[in-house]
């Protein structure tokens, strides 16, 4: 039977596993929280997985703060380099298999078409740097990895970009958004799906995998969207902006090429507006 350490279980995609484990009633999870197991108390860690016979691992935690990383630097090395490190060396020793959830930000965004997996990484800020240091331990200490990057997360649950929109919105904010980069919103829930897939089919196609939904857009597209489809779009209360002061950098393009997922973990991709329909539905009801 399958075991599944789920990390993280309080953030937003951990949420969103734990919805689509109901799925799955022959595999046992155990979700753990930061107030549960700290990933970067190596010894908790590894004792933890000495009493515990996890088939699989699948790490959701990391410092998400991408603003504040840049204020926050060893904080951010600390959970998204070290923390992965210490993990998967406790995998590679206990012969778990590792689901590692990595970021579009490992990109500068000078590309003008949709990154691959072979493409070179070269992070603007230090969020994406400290990512792309976690994925490299991992790929240097267990064999037995899948690293799904992906982009723009949102979901119903946690604060993402979608959050944040609709709250302006519902207290009357005009929106500033900007037009400066151009991504692809990637709903959490699909992401958890597609991780739990992954075990499913026992795949063993180990590496990096771009996961997102499919086609693209800016972030003010994404925000419009979001108005238009639960009905809160206001012409006058939104508007473009090319200057949007923040403290990080971002790369300006930075659409993921899913094909590789698609033909050899047989992942299915689903239009980012059609996806968000789902999400909307259960937020507004949350809000
Ligand atoms: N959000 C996004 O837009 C994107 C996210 N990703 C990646 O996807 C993954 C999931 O992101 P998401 O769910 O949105 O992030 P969240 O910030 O919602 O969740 C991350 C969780 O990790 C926890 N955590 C932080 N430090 C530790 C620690 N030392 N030990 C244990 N748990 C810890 C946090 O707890 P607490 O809040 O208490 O600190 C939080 O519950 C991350 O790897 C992220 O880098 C990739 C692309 C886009
Ligand atoms: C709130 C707000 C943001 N923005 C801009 C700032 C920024 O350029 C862009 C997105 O803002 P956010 O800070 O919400 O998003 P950001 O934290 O950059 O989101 C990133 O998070 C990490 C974890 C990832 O891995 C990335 O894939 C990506 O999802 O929108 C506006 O233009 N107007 C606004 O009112």
């Amino acid at each position: 039977m399958k075991k599944i350490l789920v990390t993280g279980a309080n953030g937003q995609l951990g949420r969103c596993i734990k919805d689509a484990a109901a799925g799955y009633p022959d595999v046992e999870f155990v979700f753990v929280s930061k107030e549960d197991i700290d990933i970067e108390k190596a010894d908790l860690v590894t004792d933890y997985f000495r009493r515990n016979n996890f088939t699989h691992c699948i790490n959701t935690a990391a410092y998400t703060n991408v603003e504040q990383a840049e204020s926050e630097e060893e904080k951010a090395f600390a959970i998204n380099a070290q923390a992965v490190k210490n993990l998967a060396s406790t995998c590679n020793k206990n012969d778990v298999v590792l689901l590692h959830v990595s970021t579009d930000y490992v990109f500068d965004g000078k590309k003008k078409s949709p990154y691959l997996e072979t493409d070179a990484t070269n992070p603007i800020n230090v969020y994406g740097a400290s990512k792309l240091e976690g994925e490299q331990y991992i790929q240097k200490i267990t064999e037995k990895h899948f690293i799904l990057r992906t982009s723009w997360l949102y979901s119903q649950y946690g604060h993402n970009f979608l959050k944040t929109i609709l709250k302006y919105a519902e207290a009357g904010k005009t929106l500033t958004i900007t037009t400066e980069q151009t991504g692809t919103p990637t709903n959490a829930n699909d992401l958890a799906k597609a991780l739990l897939q992954i075990i499913a089919q026992d795949s063993t196609g180990y590496g990096v995998y771009h996961y997102s939904n499919s086609g693209e857009t800016t972030w003010f597209g994404f925000a419009e969207e979001i108005l238009k489809q639960s009905e809160k779009l206001k012409e006058a209360d939104l508007a473009k902006t090319n200057h949007y002061r923040t403290f990080a950098a971002r790369p300006e393009y930075s659409v993921l090429d899913n094909t590789k997922a698609q033909n050899t973990l047989k992942l299915k991709y689903i239009d980012w507006q059609e996806s968000l329909q789902s999400v909307i539905k259960k937020t507004v009801i949350n809000l």
